[in-house]
């Protein structure tokens, strides 16, 4: 579990983070989204101690990052995929993390089997490409066996299969019962991986739910229905809470009825449906339309 407890960071005049308070749980997989620039990173960073919140306090299990006696096996973190030394091979970077944690060779190379990269531990990361660079930083990440998890854009950079891959890895270690909370600017890749998403704008919370919910919640479905006699049906839908708009002499759209109601209702009446389709947003417009506000209003310099 990870809790912010309405943390703020200020770099200089802005702020980059403003008033987040939030509960990351176990179990489950969550999604960490906001537009670039929107304090993601900061987020995380503040997490494993890297940069100290300007008030408010980030525990992880309960205590402030630096109180874990041996943090690499609470938290594992993937902030930068190049994170390791160019000169030193891989399997060289994972054993200078395990040793400070008393983590052996073995260890080492389980998680570099886990990753996938077995053949190339012995590479110097120099010459390794970013899909390459991002299974190492995730090696490292899991090399402690963590409870928690933390991971900023780790798809970035990896092929169609490595991303296939990272998908079925963090559902698995949720399912272990860890807490997995990663991050991304892109809502359609956070909803194929995650069962909970965190939305940030200019460093605020914007939401904290189900991904099904968002997308309700921002864009409702619609029923595009083809009838022969659209007014008929209109009426006999007419009801608190439904919108209906006949946009040509053969169709109506229905607002606020599930699909299943309005075929029901025209059944019932013996109106003849052409045509019934339930047009859902796309993940991408309901992740718009829930950040335009924040991306608009910009929180502005520092006025507190
Ligand atoms: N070390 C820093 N010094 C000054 N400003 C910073 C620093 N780190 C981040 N910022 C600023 O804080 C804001 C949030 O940045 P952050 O990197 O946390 O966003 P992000 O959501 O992770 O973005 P991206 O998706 O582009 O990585 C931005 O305005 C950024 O310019």
């Amino acid at each position: 579990m990870i809790e912010f407890e309405d943390v703020s960071k200020r770099y200089g005049e802005r702020w980059a983070v403003q008033d987040l308070t939030l509960t990351v749980r176990p179990g489950r997989v969550t999604g960490f989204l906001g537009p670039n620039g929107s304090g993601k990173s900061t987020s995380m960073r503040m997490v494993v101690g890297l940069d100290a919140p300007t008030s408010g306090r980030v525990l992880v299990r309960g205590r402030r990052y630096a109180e874990h006696a041996a943090p690499l096996t609470e938290v594992g973190a993937l902030l930068e995929a190049r994170g390791a030394h160019p000169g030193r091979t891989a399997r060289a970077h994972l054993l200078a993390l395990a040793v400070t944690h008393g983590l052996g060779r073995r260890r080492v190379d389980e998680v570099l089997a886990e990753v996938g990269l077995t053949e190339v531990g012995g590479r110097r990361t120099g010459a390794f490409s970013l899909g390459m660079s991002q299974r190492l930083g995730i090696a490292a990440a899991l090399l402690g066996d963590p409870a928690v998890l933390l991971l900023d854009e780790p798809v970035n950079g990896l092929d169609p299969d490595g991303v296939v891959w990272v998908r079925g890895l963090l559902r698995r270690l949720a399912a272990e019962g860890r807490t997995v909370f990663v991050s991304s600017h892109l809502m359609g890749e956070l909803a194929a991986t995650a069962e909970h998403v965190v939305v940030i704008g200019r460093g605020r919370l914007v939401a904290d739910t189900s991904v099904a919910q968002l997308v309700d919640s921002v864009a409702p479905a619609t029923v595009r229905v083809r009838t022969a006699d659209p007014d008929r049906l209109r009426d006999l839908l007419a009801r608190p809470g439904a919108t209906l708009r006949t946009p040509a002499p053969d169709e109506l759209v229905v607002e606020g009825l599930p699909a299943a109601e309005v075929g029901e209702v025209a059944r019932r009446h013996g109106i003849g449906l052409r045509e019934l389709v339930e047009e859902r947003p796309s993940l991408e417009d309901a992740f718009l339309a829930l950040t335009r506000d924040a991306v608009e209003f910009d929180a502005g310099p520092v006025t507190r």
